[in-house]
């Protein structure tokens, strides 16, 4: 899973992608117009690969991982000056969610980049930006439509009709201004539009980063999209925090009030907005996450171990890992009844421990 980091300059993309991956890379008072990404990959906590670990004792303990990209700031005023860059947009476009670090914070040194802070016009700010991305594309692949749909087979120029009939329908929401998200379209149109990777298709987490003395009264920020979630943080703190080690990080979160570092929440966040699910596998050797969409069958989720466990798929045994969990041990489970042979349509749930019985 990539999560591209977005925002306007200065808003805190850096500090935030420091807090949630625990980088040190450089963060500056002014805007750094940073066009090589930083990039790391974090995993992804699960406490109950610690339960599977201490039941099964493997020689290693594998998290399921996401990977974030920081990227420079977006202007607002890109549209002016024809768009997002192209290295930006490049980065954008392969992520599979957006998390849009949007400034809440108030520092005179750090200049904002439209004179003051205003969590709303910034929001709205960098929708546009996106859905301009989007509606220039639209334009350009319907110019080249029209010019080419005369020329083509009845069978292509069929698919062809549907495609530009959804782009139609899509660019008059966008200039309405609604994000692609939020839009109904058949699973047709979907598979037609995929390959565009337009940027309002994709899950957006907002990040409020808020200041330290926000922290007790934090601002309510609404933003009714589908697919779209908010949270809060401050970016500041949370990047200092996933400097220290465990014991220091919980005396500093307890003098603070904070409950879990928000790198938890985010995360859980941004997989809840995919729509992905862990399921998990566990053995003397390996006790590992994997990483689904919500409503895979189980031969697809083989797959994702491995092909040939997907083509040889003969059945999964499948316990819920809160069953095992208060069962203690595979043995118990099986006694209680909770292990259950599913076959190759069983939809996987999250946390299904799963075995996979394959022939090949
Ligand atoms: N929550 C916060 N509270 C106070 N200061 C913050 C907070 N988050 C970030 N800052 C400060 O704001 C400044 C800009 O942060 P940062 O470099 O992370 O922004 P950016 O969005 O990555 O900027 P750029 O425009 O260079 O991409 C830094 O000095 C950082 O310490």
């Amino acid at each position: 899973m990539k999560i591209a980091i977005i925002g306007l300059a200065n808003s805190g993309k850096t500090t935030v992608f420091n807090a949630l991956t625990g980088d040190t890379a450089e963060t500056t008072t002014y805007s750094s117009g940073q066009l090589t990404p930083n990039l790391a990959t974090v995993k992804v906590p699960d406490p109950r690969l610690d339960v599977l670990a201490r039941m099964f004792n493997p020689k290693k303990v594998t998290c399921a991982d996401v990977q974030y990209i920081d990227i420079g700031g977006l202007s607002s005023g890109a549209r002016e000056s024809g768009g997002l860059p192209p290295a930006v947009l490049n980065y954008i476009s392969g992520a599979d969610a957006l998390l849009h670090v949007v400034r809440a914070f108030e520092d005179d040194a750090v200049p904002h980049p439209d004179g003051s802070v205003d969590i709303l016009r910034d929001i709205e700010a960098v929708d546009l930006e996106l859905a301009f991305s989007d509606l220039a594309i639209i334009e350009r692949r319907l110019t080249r439509l029209n010019a080419e749909i005369g020329k083509m087979s009845a069978k292509e120029r069929e698919m062809r009709i549907v495609e530009r009939d959804a782009l139609v329908r899509i660019q008059a929401a966008l200039e309405g201004g609604a994000p692609i998200r939020d839009l109904d379209l058949t699973a047709e149109e979907e598979r037609l539009l995929r390959g565009y990777q337009f940027l309002t298709a994709k899950p957006l987490l907002l990040a409020i980063n808020i200041g330290e003395n926000q922290l007790k009264h934090p601002p309510t920020v609404r933003y009714e999209h589908r697919r779209s979630g908010v949270a809060t943080l401050c970016g500041k703190i949370e990047a200092e925090l996933a400097q220290l080690d465990e014991e220091e990080a919980r005396a500093f979160m307890d003098d603070l009030g904070i409950t879990e570092p928000a790198r938890n929440r985010v995360i859980a966040l941004s997989y809840e907005l995919l729509g992905l699910i862990s399921f998990l596998t566990a053995g003397p050797d390996e006790v590992r996450a994997w990483t689904i969409r919500r409503g895979t069958p189980a031969v697809e989720a083989a797959g994702v171990i491995h092909s040939d466990i997907q083509r040889g798929f003969i059945r999964a045994e499948v316990v819920a890992f809160d069953d095992l969990a208060r069962a203690g041990s595979m043995v118990e489970a099986r006694k209680h009844g909770h292990v259950r042979m599913e076959g190759k349509q069983y939809i996987v749930q999250d946390g299904d421990v799963c075995h996979f019985l394959f022939n090949i």
